[in-house]
């Protein structure tokens, strides 16, 4: 495989490639290197190849013209790469879809980046090494270099290395001991040392599920899990952000069609479906708002039915669900229970069809050390005087159609299997 590097720091590379597996893959021929500078390919007399960014502001710009004739110099193979924030993720995939290339030219950008007009006029795939900015793309081509160079055959002492590593089955990578056998009283566990293959495998696989679930739970819930993995998970012990979760549904004050404050009528499924919904996903617990005493009396009755009557004994399970919902008279009061059982103010977060500039991600960050109160209208949304009053508003579902009025119980769920997915 070749390399060819574009850059107008060709010099940034030597010692990289000049130690460990990369320098002996280049010694028996598996991966060769070359460099472009751009600047060789300056028709300017003092071999500049950056200029002022047009607009204004910070900076200087790759020019398009050097850089277009550098890539000029590729073969005719080459599947040319721009390193770019804005590029395709680096990931274990792409890594093996590249290893399987004759050349890949690395194109590194520096200053505020390359003349936009380069990808009007040429191949180029760009490709972001994190979601992070470096000075220029060099570190990122080292990265790529290494990545993708190591999964060649024969780069490795054994190919099978880079079977079990992190990410290659879409999991992390079990955990490694070397000798000493004990080291300040910590020993390496057992069933390392029993020489049975079987067991080992499994624990390793155990362990690989483990170390994911704890660090990187995003890439657990992509993962491809067998049978066995999901019973192993589910007996697994772990932090649920979930129970920081509190739902209130508000029937009083809401607001109808025209803007007037109005109290609607509790609906049996919005209590059924919410309470399925918070019982699935674990919530602290799920508050139906209504100040009309005989609409209480209703909900009671309903849940009674289901908790102790003959809903009971026809489906336990709904009742099981039904026991989380506590019937208040105003927002207040839920917001009070909820400070007397955590000990803290939950961040009460609003929410509407129509406004919100709150994302999940941030809301899910407050779940981790906070209770949060995600506060659902009825009627025609929740009244203005509770928009004010909440500390946050969550951006509404499908905020960028015209069309999104969704019925409150799918809005809740699709909200906190947003904030929760299913691992949280
Ligand atoms: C200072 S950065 C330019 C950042 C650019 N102004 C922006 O905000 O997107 C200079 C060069 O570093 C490289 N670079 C920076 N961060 C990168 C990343 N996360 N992944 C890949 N390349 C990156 C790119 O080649 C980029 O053109």
């Amino acid at each position: 495989m070749r390399f060819s590097v574009i850059s107008i720091f060709p010099e940034f590379f030597d010692s990289p490639l000049s130690c460990g597996l990369l320098s002996k893959a280049r010694e028996k021929g598996l991966i060769e290197f070359s460099f472009i500078n751009p600047r060789d390919h300056s028709t300017d007399k003092h071999h500049n190849v950056d200029d002022r960014p047009y607009g204004g502001g910070p900076g200087m710009v790759l020019a398009v013209d050097p850089i277009r004739r550098a890539l000029g110099a590729l073969g005719p193979k080459a599947r040319v790469l721009m390193l770019s924030p804005k590029g395709r993720p680096l990931t274990q995939a792409l890594a093996r879809e590249l290893a399987g290339e004759e050349e890949i030219a690395l194109l590194c950008g520096r200053y505020e980046g390359i003349d936009a007009r380069l990808e009007e006029l040429c191949a180029i795939e760009p490709i972001c090494v994190g979601d992070f900015v470096l000075n220029g793309g060099e570190v990122g081509a080292l990265c790529l270099i290494e990545a993708v160079g190591r999964l060649i055959p024969d780069f490795m002492g054994k190919d099978e290395s880079a079977d079990e590593e992190s990410f290659s089955s879409g999991l992390l990578e079990y955990p490694h001991y070397t000798r000493p056998e004990e080291y300040e009283g910590l020993k390496v566990p057992e069933v390392l040392s029993s020489g049975h293959h079987g067991r080992i495998m499994a624990w390793r696989r155990e362990k690989s599920l483990e170390t994911t679930l704890a660090s990187r739970p995003d890439i657990l819930a992509q993962a491809a899990l067998t049978d066995d993995d999901i019973k192993y998970l589910k007996g697994l012990e772990r932090t649920r952000p979930g129970r920081n979760l509190f739902v209130a549904l508000v029937h009083y004050p809401v607001e109808n069609k025209s803007g007037q404050t109005i109290t609607t009528s509790l609906t049996n499924l919005d209590l059924h479906d919410i309470a399925r919904v918070s019982c699935t996903y674990g919530l602290g617990g799920y508050f139906v708002c209504t100040p009309v005493a005989d609409q209480q009396d209703l909900a009671r009755t309903l849940i009674g039915h289901w908790r102790e009557g003959y809903g009971l004994k026809a489906n336990p399970d709904r009742g099981t669900a039904l026991g989380r919902v506590r019937v208040v008279g105003l927002l207040d009061e839920a917001i009070a229970e909820i400070t007397d059982c955590t000990g803290v103010r939950p961040k009460v977060v609003a929410t509407s069809a129509k406004a919100g500039n709150m994302t999940c991600a941030q809301v899910s960050q407050m779940l981790q050390k906070e209770p949060v109160l995600l506060v659902l209208g009825t009627g025609h949304g929740l009244h203005r005087d509770v928009l004010a009053g909440a500390d946050g508003m969550l951006r509404a579902i499908r905020f960028m159609d015209r069309y999104n009025h969704l019925s409150v119980r799918s809005a809740a769920s699709i909200m906190v299997d947003r904030l929760l997915g299913d691992i949280g």
